[in-house]
């Protein structure tokens, strides 16, 4: 019997949720480009699928697979609505849960109105953790892509990032820089890279090349590590909104050793089933 799945998406990022909780669900690789791929599968952005907790204050634990097969750490959007999805299936008495993920524990809290909040833990930015090469750590770091110079910040929400600041998001060549900078060689993991515009201390637009995807309509660390970058810069106060092209997220950070905040929706789109062969 094909296992049911659920479409969710958090601001047009978009997921195939399983649930290895009452399913006993075996996810390769090959298994998750054949879900993701938008003509022959389900299509979506990431995987996600639901599993008992192991370590002791996790309530869950759920995985993460980006479309191109490759398992990841943490997604921001999909934390949203892995807990959404865990609350509506009646696997969570409660909003409030612990979910475990490879980057460790997110504690999470549906609100009202199909939005969520998540405590995204403190970022990580000694180069060695995010991984980045670098000697020591910058608040923005020069990197050359074809004999060009970009100023980035590199920043690690558990899954890595750099940020770049640009003028304009409308203009900025995400799509022919975003896959040199996925793949550059000082991001031994490669790395999601974003292109950041300041519209003012608590006001920001991010466009987000991902590791794995290619341009999504969004990217929760994404926008969490922009925040991080431009309060380091000295760009943001705390609280940011930040608008992606699939929407809003609002992200507060206080500073160094402190966690990064994240308020954004979490939205159910259809329940289905996959046909033998197509799952
Ligand atoms: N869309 C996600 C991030 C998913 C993982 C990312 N592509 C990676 O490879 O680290 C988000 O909302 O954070």
């Amino acid at each position: 019997m094909s296992p049911g799945f659920t479409k969710m998406q958090g601001l047009g990022n978009d997921f195939v949720v399983l649930d290895g909780i009452t399913n006993q669900l075996d996810i390769t690789p090959e298994r998750v480009r054949r879900i993701a791929d938008r003509r022959y599968g389900v299509g979506c952005d990431q995987v996600l699928l639901a599993e008992p907790a192991q370590a002791p204050e996790a309530d869950f634990r759920y995985r993460i697979w980006n479309a191109d097969g490759g398992e990841v750490e943490h997604c921001g959007n999909g934390v949203r609505c892995m807990a959404r999805f865990l609350k509506d299936h009646g696997l969570s008495a409660d909003g409030r849960m612990t979910l475990e993920t490879a980057k460790g524990l997110t504690r999470v809290e549906i609100l009202a109105d199909d939005m969520v909040r998540v405590d995204m833990g403190p970022p990580v930015l000694t180069p060695a953790d995010i991984p980045f090469r670098a000697a020591e750590r910058q608040a923005l770091y020069p990197l050359e892509v074809q004999q060009q110079v970009f100023e980035v910040a590199a920043v690690s929400m558990g899954n890595p990032h750099l940020v770049l600041r640009v003028d304009d998001v409308d203009t900025a060549p995400v799509a022919g820089l975003g896959p040199l900078l996925e793949r550059h060689s000082d991001f031994p993991n490669r790395v999601n890279a974003g292109f950041l515009q300041v519209l003012g201390r608590d006001r920001a637009r991010l466009r987000v090349y991902e590791r794995g995807v290619g341009e999504t309509l969004a990217c929760g660390t994404g926008a969490c590590a922009a925040v991080v970058a431009g309060v380091l810069n000295g760009w943001f106060d705390s609280r940011v909104t930040v608008d992606l092209p699939g929407g809003r997220l609002v992200i507060h950070w206080s500073g160094m050793g402190e966690p990064v905040w994240m308020t954004g929706p979490a939205v159910p789109v259809f329940e289905g089933t996959m046909a033998a062969g197509a799952e």
